[in-house]
């Protein structure tokens, strides 16, 4: 499972990075997930600030945003089950990043803020238009407008977190943040590749197109399952579901 990392994003740089990997994992056909966290104990705290000022244009603005939405829409879009493992702080084009992962989880000292408002800003890398769909349009409306930071208690009432993560006790002892997350997420891998590859393939499409095309979608992927291995091997053990 690998992990991604991040801390301010340097436009031109660590943008070209994580597309970079973006497509390295586009091309990874015996991927299940994906943890994407920060270092040294954030998760992220959006564009590099000082990299911005010097393309605060609206021509290079918009080259950026749309660099960004198609590099975060196809990490959401990949075949794999991803989470946002958020220590730390999780800022403007942060918070958006945990947007473009399929779940988020939480240490205790984690917040996710979209502080746009306070830089004159909405997102504009898909990060409104993900959490729409996460928290419902009211929630979304008090989080951006309201620039409101999110703990892991408020996260978990509104539906933007997923799970918790305990603080580490003593580094011999307890399960780092990242063992925690693989223990987390090795819930919804568990099994075959491409079943879990189907999983997310039937989900997305369910998330993202009208409802008939859904349908096709989920009939086509059922297709490529119906007495494949996994689904005959099922079959031979006569599971139990108990
Ligand atoms: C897409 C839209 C966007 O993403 S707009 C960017 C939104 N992000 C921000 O506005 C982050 C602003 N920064 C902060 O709020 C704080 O620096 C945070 C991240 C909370 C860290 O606070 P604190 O722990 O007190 O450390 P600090 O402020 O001394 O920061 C350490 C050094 O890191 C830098 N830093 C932090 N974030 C950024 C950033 N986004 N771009 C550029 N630099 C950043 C700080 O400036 C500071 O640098 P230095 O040590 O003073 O040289």
């Amino acid at each position: 499972m690998p992990s991604l990392y991040s801390a301010a994003f340097h436009p031109g740089s660590m943008m070209v990075q994580l597309e970079e990997k973006v497509s390295l994992l586009e091309n990874w056909s015996d991927g299940k997930g994906l943890i994407v966290h920060g270092a040294e104990g954030t998760f992220c705290s959006g564009s590099d600030l000082n990299a911005v000022r010097a393309i605060s244009n609206p021509q290079d603005g918009m080259k950026m945003c749309m660099f960004m939405q198609n590099t975060l829409t196809r990490l959401l879009r990949l075949p794999l089950i991803s989470v946002a493992l958020v220590e730390g702080k999780a800022l403007g084009g942060g918070a958006e990043l945990t947007t473009a992962c399929d779940f988020r989880i939480m240490a205790s000292d984690g917040v996710i803020q979209f502080v746009h408002r306070h830089m004159g800003l909405v997102p504009g890398w898909g990060g409104a238009a993900r959490l729409v769909r996460i928290v419902g349009s009211q929630n979304a409306l008090k989080l951006l407008g309201g620039a409101v930071k999110v703990d892991l208690e408020f996260g978990l009432q509104i539906g933007l977190v997923d799970g918790a993560l305990e603080a580490p006790q003593a580094q011999d002892s307890a399960d780092t943040l990242l063992e925690q997350a693989e223990c987390w997420l090795s819930r919804y891998t568990k099994g075959p590749t491409p079943v879990i590859q189907a999983v997310k393939r039937v989900v997305l499409s369910g998330r993202e197109l009208p409802l008939s095309d859904a349908l096709r979608t989920e009939k086509d992927v059922f297709g490529t399952l119906w007495g494949g291995p996994a689904n005959l091997q099922a079959l031979a053990s006569k599971s139990k579901h108990n």
